[in-house]
């Protein structure tokens, strides 16, 4: 509406008083009189007046320059006196008119008047263009404007300096007091200064003025004869207004500027600390670990169990509750194993978790166990060893623990030790990887398929697997259930706390809380004497007052490994835990307030142990020589790398790779032995995986070319050397390829090829987590690769052949 007028106003601003005195005009009359008043001033010629007011120093300004050019104009006739002097005819003026007569053009006369020009109006023609004369005027006059101009430039100047002081000292009152202050500071200062900058070289371009004619141009007559005359082409409005607008964009930015609250620059978060860890809602517990010595060693037959009291006891009197050693069947079991003593992570897990009780009561006070040891320190003992002597006291088989896994082949892996040391216990272990079709591992998972039963049926006592193919059984597998679950493994910890897979942990712990399955009671279902105890009140089953109502919702116990555990508050807060207990396997250094002194560890305080037998080095090189750099390890006599693993950046390259080494032993006459080179990735089938890992542990094969699939938790006995071709993206995957290598104790050496343009971040990566220094560089000098060049060219150009075929 308001617009409407607005326009309507504009029409009507050609005859305002036309629109006031008019009755018959509504909507003149219907305008609120502010309104009014604002277009009649708009409309009059006395608001245009006002307009010029306001624009006084813009005007002396413009006027200053014009002032200025008239200078250069009178220097100029000044040199032509003496001529004049001698009685030479003074140019005639009058020919500038025509020059001036040109439409566009605005013609300024050698000699100007300031009166005249004092006042456009009068000094404009009858054609726009401005026309001053002085032909009459005597040399002492033009002396006496000289002197007169100057003081007035002088005036001017003192003005504008004036002004840029007055800006600065703004700039200084709005105080800067820290960086980022100076910094504004600085940029109102630049913009202060660069005004002052072009000030002072309008300045200087004034000076130059006076002895050059760059701005004006000169004009010639049709004889090519130079006339005294300066052509300007910007109007002295459009010069006013841009003047103005430069002036007002100052004044608004330094106004805008001075005001502004100042912040810090952006960095880098730091590495949190314990208390802020502790703040944001990590168990003291974690905070405080228990740290363990890597060298930590204790015989199997000294192992003394511990077995748990029903109510929270003291630590002196929890560790005077000592009781008997191992089952003589697990001693038996491990010793045939070739296990004599237990490792630091065993000796501190052994004894807690293998006298806990298989069915636990209501005041029974249980922990969850979070553990970080080094890669290849024996942490699948570490869980194996006592599930397998709580569980094989059980009578009926109910699905009681459950150990998941990011990868079927670490499934199958800790299948075979859990088959080992469960001989002779009659304790039946699954498997869910989905290796099996759905309907073969529902039969084996699950007794009876048909009917529904409240306390589930289950084959199993022990059942491994990897989330996806869980969620699957969970969802879709009939009287699976987890309400018997005494152990709840996640090995890999970090990995698949990573993965949101089907949102798999939030669903493991909703099926272990009977809330989930008490919309399933009714009348027709049958057998809930199977029914987990704890479970039975909330599917209606039993009165209050019966003494199970007093049992915790679940009596499953969660017990965690990595070798790079997390501490990440959010990921622990979702995992639900109970009184958890923090062990840290690494080289037994106490941890400081800030996190451990000696253990790697991340942004979160994450720990990331390495193994003591593990020596590492890096090769930095520019990226054409990796194939060359990684031959030369593979073939001198000094390395004689053999049994190694090589990971890669993907499958590609692995492939790549691969067929280049293997072109490579075709052509290379040197060696005495052909290597034998494979490659490992998760474009194989299981059987062809499996077949292939058992060749490599027999020794038949001397390089395993891969994939990161089986940078983590895969077990290799026999790897002495591991290569990462590409250099790994952090530290996590650093920590978990190298662990490949010095296991169990064995020496092993980790090398990595570091492309030039990434050691500085490979580096920072290392020393971020403390451990560069651990990190030895070695050079391989170019006149030490001259034996393989041939052949590698050789294996090269058919590399390249069989990818143009492709
Ligand atoms: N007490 C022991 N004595 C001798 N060997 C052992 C002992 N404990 C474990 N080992 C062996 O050490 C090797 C590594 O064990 P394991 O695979 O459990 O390591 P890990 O800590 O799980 O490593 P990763 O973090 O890489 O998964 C295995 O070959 C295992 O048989």
């Amino acid at each position: 509406m308001a617009t409407t007028k607005h326009v309507k106003f504009a029409e009507d601003a050609h005859a305002p008083q036309f629109a006031l005195a008019s009755t018959s005009r509504p909507q003149a009359i219907a305008v609120h009189p502010d309104r009014l008043a604002v277009v009649q001033a708009a409309s009059s010629k006395a608001q245009v007046s006002k307009k010029t007011k306001t624009k006084t120093d813009a005007q002396r300004r413009y006027l200053k320059k014009k002032l200025d050019k008239r200078k250069k104009v009178l220097k100029a006739k000044k040199a032509a006196e003496p001529k004049q002097k001698g009685g030479e005819a003074q140019e005639p003026l009058d020919t500038g008119a025509e020059v001036a007569s040109k439409p566009g053009q605005s013609v300024v006369f050698t000699k100007p008047s300031p009166d005249v020009d004092m006042d456009n109006s009068t000094a404009n023609n009858a054609n726009g263009n401005t026309a001053e004369e002085g032909e009459d005027e005597t040399e002492e006059s033009v002396e006496a404007r000289r002197a007169k101009r100057k003081a007035e430039k002088k005036l001017k100047r003192e003005e504008r300096r004036a002004l840029e002081r007055e800006l600065e000292a703004q700039n200084a009152a709005a105080g800067p007091s820290n960086t980022e202050q100076k910094r504004e500071g600085n940029d109102i200062r630049e913009a202060g200064s660069t005004t002052k900058r072009r000030r002072e070289s309008k300045d200087d371009d004034e000076k130059a003025d006076e002895s050059s004619d760059d701005e004006g141009r000169s004009v010639k007559d049709r004889s090519g004869t130079p006339l005294s005359v300066q052509v300007r082409t910007p109007s002295p409005e459009t010069e006013n207004q841009r003047i103005d607008q430069d002036l007002e964009l100052e004044m608004e930015m330094a106004k805008n500027l001075a005001g502004i609250p100042t912040f810090p620059l952006p960095s880098g978060p730091a590495k949190a600390s314990y208390g802020l860890l502790s703040m944001q809602g990590l168990p003291a517990a974690l905070r405080d670990a228990e740290r363990i010595s890597q060298e930590l060693r204790v015989p199997v037959k000294d192992i003394q169990v511990r077995h748990h009291r029903r109510i929270r006891v003291s630590k002196e009197e929890e560790e005077q509750a000592n009781g008997d050693g191992l089952s003589l069947r697990m001693q038996k079991q491990l010793a045939d194993s070739g296990i004599e003593e237990f490792f630091a992570v065993q000796t501190a897990l052994v004894p807690e978790l293998a006298g806990l009780p298989l069915v636990a009561h209501a005041d029974e006070f249980l922990h969850d166990y979070l553990v970080s040891a080094p890669t290849g320190s024996g942490k699948t003992l570490s869980y194996v060893v006592p599930l397998v002597e709580v569980l094989s006291k059980r009578i009926v088989t109910r699905l009681r623990a459950l150990i998941i896994l990011p990868t079927r082949d670490l499934v199958m892996q800790v299948r075979e030790t859990l088959e080992l040391l469960s001989r002779g216990t009659g304790l039946r272990i699954g498997t869910a990887t989905g290796q099996h079709s759905f309907a073969q591992e529902q039969a084996t998972l699950v007794a009876d398929l048909q009917s529904t039963l409240l306390g589930g049926s289950s084959n199993v006592d022990i059942l491994i697997a990897t989330p996806g193919r869980l969620m699957d059984h969970l969802h879709g597998t009939r009287n699976f259930s987890l309400q018997h679950l005494r152990f709840l493994v996640i090995d890999e910890a970090d990995r698949l706390l990573n993965q949101s897979f089907q949102d798999w942990l939030a669903q493991v712990l909703t099926h272990l809380s009977p809330e989930s399955q008490a919309s399933e009671t009714s009348e027709g279902v049958m057998g809930h004497d199977a029914v987990a105890a704890s479970w039975y009140e909330s599917l209606g089953l039993r009165a209050k007052s019966w003494e199970g109502s007093r049992l915790l919702s679940s009596q499953c116990q969660k017990l965690l490994f990595s070798a790079t555990l997390t501490r990440d508050p959010s990921k622990i807060a979702a995992l639900q835990l109970r009184n958890p207990r923090y062990f840290i396997v690494g080289d037994g250094t106490p941890e400081t307030v800030d996190g451990p002194t000696n253990v790697p560890t991340d942004i979160t305080g994450n720990s990331f142990a390495l193994p003591s037998t593990l020596t590492e080095r890096m090769i930095v090189l520019p990226s054409e020589f990796k194939p060359l750099n990684l031959l030369y390890l593979l073939h001198d006599a000094r390395f004689g790398i053999r049994s190694a693993l090589c990971f890669t950046k993907s499958v590609d390259s692995a492939e790549r790779l691969l067929k280049l080494i293997q072109f490579f032993e075709d052509a290379y006459p040197g060696s005495t032995r052909k290597l034998v080179v494979k490659g490992y990735s998760g474009e194989l089938g299981t059987a062809e995986r499996t077949k292939l890992l058992a060749e490599f542990k027999k020794g038949d094969v001397d390089l395993l070319i891969c994939s990161d699939l089986i940078a983590r938790g895969i077990d290799l006995p026999t790897v002495t050397h591991v290569i990462s071709y590409d250099a790994p993206v952090d530290m996590r995957k650093y920590v978990h390829r190298v662990g490949r290598t010095a296991r169990a104790g064995r020496e092993g050496t980790a090398w990595t090829l570091v492309e030039k343009q990434e050691a500085r971040h490979f580096k920072e990566m290392l020393s971020a987590a403390n451990h560069l220094s651990q990190v030895k560089k070695i050079k391989i000098k170019e006149e030490q690769l001259t034996d393989l060049r041939e052949s590698y060219t050789i294996a090269l150009s058919r590399l390249k052949s069989e990818y143009a075929k492709a």
